[in-house]
């Protein structure tokens, strides 16, 4: 009797046996699309040929080709596998098909849009220039060169440029920006804008240059290039407006009128309450008169602003301090920052949103972000603070700074200044100089004059410093 183990092999063994052959048929029979597209897998298809010449008759000649078919319903598998194949391959043909001449439309396009809007130079070669006049020639472009205005343009996906402002009003609101802009806008040599304040780098910055781009008239030659400007009094009060500008326009020419701030103030009030009644805006509560709503935001920016600059300049002296040994190293710092303390129990009411300091003053500082054309009378006024942060990005030498009270008394002269700053020829179409964005109003109560003065006197004096320019404001 066999053992049990030689049962076992003698098992394994058939199962060897029966698995090759069922293997074997499969492998002859198994219903096969071959496609042959090119001679190097020929010699491959004659080897399985050589199997079965009698069903090859169609494998001589480089054609498509079927493989072997035992039965009908092999066939008619065959059939319709190469029937969706061929549908495959035609969709995607047409797909193909799409694709190119979709990348041939936007060559064309292209092609177009830089014939169009990449300007041309216009001097002549210098080699068609004679000998006797090339030095002259090389000269004339040296002097072309050095009245050029700061090049603002960058080069598009589409091929084409984009030409931003190289001349930018950056404020103060209610200090003539309009007046200016209008005025501008008829000089010959100025690109014209779709608006006057286009809100980019305050507002509009997620939306790319090249869209702040499209608000201007773009240059059609590099050659007396035309100034292309902008007027968002916004900007010289906004945190990240110095930090976005300079990054995308380094070398652009700013400009910055100063009104007396205790009458910007007053002018921005008046503004306000027209701008809520025109815009059908929520009306000013009665208890937001203009006294009201600048001791409020005397008391905040005291308590937001002001703490949170103390706190920081008493944090740096305590680490100054622990690195020059006057105080332990191992000294922890635990005092709280009174910038983002609640001040809730302020009662404020206008500034109620400053429930956290952060919410109105965000950064620490008096530059802000706020919508609501009330907000910041006294912060937009702090111009020291303002331009002392702007020193960080901009030289006092890019910045044209107009004292907004020489408009009354020289209008023609604030713009002779302007074309000067900007190298550019006097004009004389301007025609009368009308003020502009006018909005009559009555006179302040003594007694907020006499605070808004005080308020403004040792930042007026600051500034008048770091300019190196005394302005005449009230004392
Ligand atoms: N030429 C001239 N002379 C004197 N004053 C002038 C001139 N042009 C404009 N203005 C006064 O400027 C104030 C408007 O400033 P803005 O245009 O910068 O205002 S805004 O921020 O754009 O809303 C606005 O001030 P108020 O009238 O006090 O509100 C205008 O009257």
């Amino acid at each position: 009797m066999a053992s049990l183990t030689d049962k076992k092999q003698i098992v394994l063994v058939l199962v060897i046996v029966i698995t090759c052959i069922i293997g074997y048929q499969f492998y002859v029979t198994r219903p096969q699309l071959i496609v042959e597209n090119n001679n190097n897998n020929n010699h491959q298809q004659n080897n399985n040929n050589n199997h079965h010449q009698n069903n090859n008759h169609n494998n001589n000649n480089n054609e498509n080709t079927l493989a072997p078919i035992k039965t009908n319903t092999e066939l008619d598998a065959n059939v319709q596998k190469l029937l969706e194949l061929q549908k495959q391959l035609s969709v995607q043909i047409e797909f193909l098909n799409l694709k190119v001449s979709e990348q041939e439309k936007l060559l064309n396009v292209a092609n177009q849009v830089m014939k169009r809007s990449l300007p041309k130079p216009t001097l002549p070669p210098l080699d068609q220039v004679g000998d006797k006049e090339r030095d002259e020639a090389i000269q004339t472009r040296i002097q072309k060169t050095k009245q050029n205005i700061p090049n603002t343009c960058i080069p598009t996906t589409n091929g084409s440029l984009a030409c931003m402002p190289n001349f930018i009003i950056i404020g103060t609101m209610k200090s003539g920006t309009t007046f200016l802009d209008f005025y501008l806008q008829m000089h010959p040599r100025l690109a014209k804008h779709k608006i006057k304040e286009v809100w980019f780098f305050n507002s509009h910055y997620y939306k790319g240059l090249e869209w702040y781009a499209k608000n201007f008239e773009q240059p059609t030659s590099f050659e007396n290039q035309r100034v292309i400007s902008e007027a968002t009094p916004f900007y010289v009060n906004h945190p990240y407006t110095p930090t976005r500008m300079y990054a995308a326009l380094k070398d652009v020419k700013l400009v910055l009128m100063l009104r007396d701030p205790v009458e910007r103030c007053l002018s921005q009030y008046h503004f306000s309450l027209k701008w809520i009644e025109r815009n059908k805006a929520p009306k000013l509560k009665p208890e937001h008169t203009f006294e009201n709503l600048i001791y409020e935001e005397a008391e905040v920016i005291q308590t937001c602003v002001r703490g949170n600059s103390e706190y920081n300049s008493k944090y740096a002296q305590f680490n100054k301090d622990k690195e020059e040994g006057v105080i332990d190293m191992n000294r922890e710092w635990n005092e709280t920052n009174p910038f983002t303390k609640k001040h809730n129990d302020k009662g404020w009411n206008f500034y109620e949103q400053c429930s956290s300091c952060d919410k109105c003053f965000q950064t620490g500082s008096i530059l802000h972000t706020s919508g609501h054309p009330t907000f910041g009378m006294l912060a937009k006024s702090l111009y020291y603070e303002q331009i002392e942060y702007w020193l960080n990005f901009y030289p006092l030498s890019q910045i044209h700074i107009i004292r907004y009270e020489d408009l009354t008394s020289r209008p023609e002269g604030v713009i002779r200044d302007v074309e000067q700053f900007l190298g550019l020829e006097e004009f004389n179409g301007y025609g009368d100089f009308v003020p502009k964005n006018v909005v009559s109003h009555d006179d302040m109560d003594p007694k907020i004059r006499e605070f808004l003065v005080d308020y403004f006197r040792e930042p007026n004096e600051k500034l008048y410093k770091l300019l190196g320019r005394d302005f005449g404001w009230a004392r």
